[in-house]
């Protein structure tokens, strides 16, 4: 398992406050090779879970292993194994990229001819070739991101974590950032948080939705369209204009009927209720000419609203 989160709980305390509960009783898995998206509106949690996960914050409950090393008692191995790039991505503005990354891969005990090698290495992966001689505080948002993946894959850990990886860019820069991160993750397991759901389409399969501290969903996002309130919704259109609308409401499961104007309804059923085959022998037994019939993706935004309702701060 490349992360295992097991009964993670957090506390955060201040002297004459009741304690904040950051994080309560969490539990999940990431296996080696997936990219998946922590997801959840702010303040649920994903930057506290993160900071335990990378060993920069002590669990209050709970243990975290990367790649089977302990967050409290194997930080130095966890930290070997994994790549971080930590929200709000702090650089030294004054510093030379190449420069930077020296001193990141220093720090992870690279020296010489290597160290160089793998700056060149990072330098390629990112796509810094043309601003490597800048200062970083010269560089686009978009381009000190870049410097901060860099950073963090300067040692090649098998595992990165990501917090909020793409906040703050352009939409140009996003889709070079999604572009660069997907191709990390071709070799590595990634975890990365985001508050857009978006996001989670474009790079991964698996979703994990925090909020309030606790997981309200975790799996395929498949899986999620299909299980989140147990409908399926399909636009069926007509060649001519029904007499009488209500002959759709004859429909086994039908729970909604819109009219969407010429002549198309969008209906919307009961997942399990085989809804085109029933639109198909409904038009066929009142002599309706059915011309389109189109089922409908449940909308992940929809989703991520409808699990993280209340996402009041607790
Ligand atoms: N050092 C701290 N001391 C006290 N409370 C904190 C501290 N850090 C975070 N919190 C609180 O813990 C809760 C979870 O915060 P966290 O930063 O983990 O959320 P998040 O999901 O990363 O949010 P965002 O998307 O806004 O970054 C919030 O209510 C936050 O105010």
């Amino acid at each position: 398992m490349s992360i295992l989160v097991q009964n993670l709980t957090k506390l955060y305390t201040r002297p004459g406050a009741p304690a904040q509960r950051a994080v309560d009783a969490i539990s999940f898995a990431v296996q080696p090779g997936e990219i998946v998206g922590f997801l959840g509106p702010n303040g649920a949690g994903k930057s506290t879970t993160m900071k335990i996960a990378t060993a920069y914050l002590p669990p209050t409950e709970g243990t975290v292993q990367v790649n089977g090393f302990d967050v409290r008692t194997q930080s130095v191995d966890v930290r070997r194994n994994l790549g971080y790039l930590p929200e709000h991505n702090p650089l030294y503005l004054d510093m030379y990229v190449k420069e930077f990354l020296h001193v990141a891969g220093s720090l992870h005990g690279l020296r010489g001819a290597v160290l160089r090698q793998r700056i060149t290495e990072m330098i390629d992966l990112v796509g810094l070739q043309l601003e490597q001689r800048k200062k970083i505080g010269q560089l686009s948002k978009g381009y000190r991101q870049r410097v901060g993946l860099a950073q963090a894959l300067i040692h090649n850990p098998p595992v990165l974590i990501l917090d909020e990886p793409t906040t703050g860019l352009d939409p140009n820069q996003l889709t070079e950032i999604r572009q660069v991160i997907r191709t990390i993750g071709r070799e590595k397991t990634v975890l990365f948080s985001t508050h857009i759901m978006q996001e989670v389409e474009a790079l991964c399969d698996r979703v994990i939705i925090i909020n309030r501290g606790r997981i309200v969903a975790d799996g395929q996002l498949s899986a999620l369209r299909e299980t989140s309130d147990g409908s399926v919704a399909v636009v069926a259109e007509f060649e001519q204009e029904l007499a009488d609308v209500s002959v759709l409401n004859e429909l086994p499961g039908i729970r909604h009927i819109e009219a969407m104007g010429e002549n198309r309804y969008r209906l919307t059923a009961d997942r399990d209720s085989d809804l085109r085959a029933a639109i198909f022998r409904l038009a066929a037994d009142k002599n309706l000419t059915l011309v389109g019939l189109k089922q409908q993706e449940s909308s992940l935004e929809g989703i991520f609203r409808e699990l993280t309702k209340t996402n009041s701060e607790p």
